[in-house]
């Protein structure tokens, strides 16, 4: 049994760290185990302009505890109305991709875009950049069932995009049916696709079964056993198209205990040891550097990291909350033991 793996850093290619307060448990815990994170642009009022992303990331770097490298990567959030010059004037200040949120599709995304052509001469000018397009892929159709509407959104949207601009460079984010492996398999090189740690880990009997456990419930929505078994098999399979983006969404307790619940899992506390986890149960410790630390970077173009981290097999147990604002988060696994850890993290 393998009891120590070293492995090239980390990147997360999909992060929520929110602003202000926040900031002070998110860029830490991000910080402990990853180099570098793409930081999802929704916050209230979202990111839509180059000035709005460099003071957010300003407002990041300010928490980096000292001692720590750490880049944040920033993303503008589309809608409707960004133009051409918004992309060229993101782009001119290192903003690396733009996100495509359906309108309503998840949280905050209320400023989204309503009519994929209202978006096109921004993805025209995306492609010319060279900067990423990522993507919550479901539609937002209320007469579709939660459960097919990342299927759905292959097939009415994510198909035609991929179509019509051949030179973009798309992720698909946070997968979590075997339709959109299989989709991302069988597009160009071109596309990609994150997938969390949740999404490996569970299936909607983990969230609705024996009683309704409100933090598994993120979107899109945890789905049947078999396709867990499919992202797992992508996870693992070696195909630099697939690499680790933990969607790590914060809300606080009273947020997600509640009678109508937000959408989002808390994984930045410990997101590497709970990748490494479902990659050891499915004997496939060895695919995790790839999927972990080489493929992302390969695929935005960017170097990898010159350091490392190690894993050891070492049992702990996930804290029940986490000091977060003036209340409390719980992490996935809250009060569980976990088998891996990193070594000489804090
Ligand atoms: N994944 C989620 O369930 N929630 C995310 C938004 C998102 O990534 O869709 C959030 O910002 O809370
Ligand atoms: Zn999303
Ligand atoms: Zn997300």
């Amino acid at each position: 049994m393998t009891q120590e793996l070293t492995i090239t850093r980390p990147d997360d290619w999909h992060i929520h760290l929110r602003d202000g307060d926040a900031l002070a448990r998110t860029v830490p815990d991000a910080a402990r185990q990853f180099a570098r994170t793409i930081v999802m642009p929704n916050l209230v009022p979202p990111v839509m302009n180059a000035e709005q992303a460099l003071a957010y990331r300003d407002r990041i770097t300010a928490q980096i505890p000292a001692g720590r490298q750490f880049e944040p990567l920033m993303v503008l959030y589309l809608t409707d109305n960004t133009s051409a010059a918004d992309i060229s004037a993101a782009r001119a200040a290192g903003v690396v991709a733009g996100k495509l949120y359906p309108a309503g599709a998840t949280t905050n995304s209320d400023s989204g875009v309503t009519d994929l052509a209202h978006l096109y001469p921004a993805l025209e000018a995306m492609q010319r950049e060279g900067m990423h397009l990522l993507i919550h892929g479901e539609v937002t159709d209320s007469g579709i069932d939660i459960f097919d509407r990342e299927k759905t959104f292959l097939e009415r949207s994510l198909a035609k995009v991929v179509n019509d601009f051949p030179e973009l460079n798309i992720v698909l984010e946070h997968i979590t049916t075997r339709d959109a492996a299989e989709f991302v398999l069988a597009a160009p090189a071109n596309v990609a696709a994150t997938i969390t740690a949740h999404h490996l880990l569970y299936n909607r009997n983990h969230m609705l079964a024996g009683g309704i456990r409100p933090h598994y419930y993120c979107l899109p929505i945890l789905k049947r056993q078999s396709h867990q078994q499919a992202l797992m098999a992508a996870a693992t399979s070696g195909n630099p198209k697939f690499f680790l983006g933990t969607d790590s969404a914060p809300h606080a307790k009273s947020k997600k205990e509640a009678a109508c619940g937000c959408a989002g899992s808390y994984t930045a506390y410990s997101a590497i040891e709970l990748y490494t986890e479902a990659f050891d149960a499915a004997g496939a410790l060895d695919k995790l550097e790839g999927f972990a630390s080489h493929f992302g970077a390969d695929f935005y173009g960017l170097s990898r990291n010159q350091d490392t981290i190690t894993l050891v097999r070492q049992p702990w147990e996930m804290p029940s909350s986490l000091a977060y604002l003036d209340e409390k988060i719980v992490p996935l696994c809250a009060g569980e033991t976990l088998n891996w850890q990193v070594k000489d993290s804090v």
